[in-house]
């Protein structure tokens, strides 16, 4: 990403896109229903479907029943990638990457009333999504992850700190390489969401793991 990528944005909303809880929670990151619907059962409130490369045709049944889970459970379900099924199927939200952000129809997007959500790795990315007025902004990778292929360093917690400071009115979410010992201290950067996926898709017990991911999050005394 480079300072001119900021020109080559396309047609941006007149108005910021709808607010989220500045507080979104425990943010699990799945890419089955099955998954969705047992994290909704234990209580999960924030959720998103991250299937990887599929032609729309192959996803968009999922996708509109994982839409009408998020809706049954009253719970945030942010639809990655896919953003035209989920603006077709009025999901709560989309989740964009950066280069996502060059080709989606962010108008559209705005327009059918979804929340959107955007990466950001770095100070360049955190400006161009700034310029986008999201929902919420998420940081990271923060630690080493094995769940995804990434061309740049972790950020590490210095620097997620610092990121979220600069960003005190959006609601923020720390992701990458979160595993339970470390939520303490990516919660002690000021964020208000931490998303994961093997956390507690790879957990011996996803329930009890589950469990303790709201209980550190969302329970205790910040
Ligand atoms: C909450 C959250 N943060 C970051 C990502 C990564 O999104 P993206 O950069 O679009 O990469 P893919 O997930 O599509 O591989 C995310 N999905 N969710
Ligand atoms: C989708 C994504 N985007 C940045 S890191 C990541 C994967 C996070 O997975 P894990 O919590 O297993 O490190
Ligand atoms: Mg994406």
């Amino acid at each position: 990403m480079t300072d001119t990528t900021l020109t080559h944005l396309p047609a941006l909303p007149d108005t910021p896109f709808l607010p989220t809880e500045k507080k979104l929670g425990l943010y699990p990151v799945v890419d089955t229903l099955s998954w969705i619907e047992r994290l909704l059962e234990a209580g999960v409130t924030t959720i998103q479907l991250r299937i990887k490369d599929q032609p729309d045709t192959e996803v968009e049944e999922i996708i509109q029943q994982a839409i009408e889970l998020g809706k049954r459970f009253n719970a945030r379900l942010f639809i990655n990638d896919y953003w035209r099924l989920a603006v077709k199927h009025q999901a709560y939200g989309v989740h964009l990457g950066q280069e996502d952000l060059l080709t989606a129809d962010l108008k559209a997007i705005h327009q059918a009333g979804l929340r959107l959500g955007v990466s950001t790795h770095d100070d360049e990315e955190l400006a161009l999504a700034i310029a986008v007025r999201p929902s919420y902004i998420a940081l990271g990778h923060i630690f080493p992850t094995q769940t995804k292929d990434m061309p740049s360093a972790p950020q590490g917690v210095a620097e997620l700190k610092r990121h979220v400071a600069t960003i005190p009115d959006y609601p923020t979410v720390a992701i990458g390489g979160i595993s339970i010992d470390r939520v303490p201290e990516v919660l002690a950067c000021g964020v208000g969401s931490i998303a994961v996926v093997s956390a507690i898709t790879k957990a011996p017990d996803w329930r009890q793991a589950t469990a303790e991911l709201l209980r550190l999050i969302e329970h205790e005394e910040r």
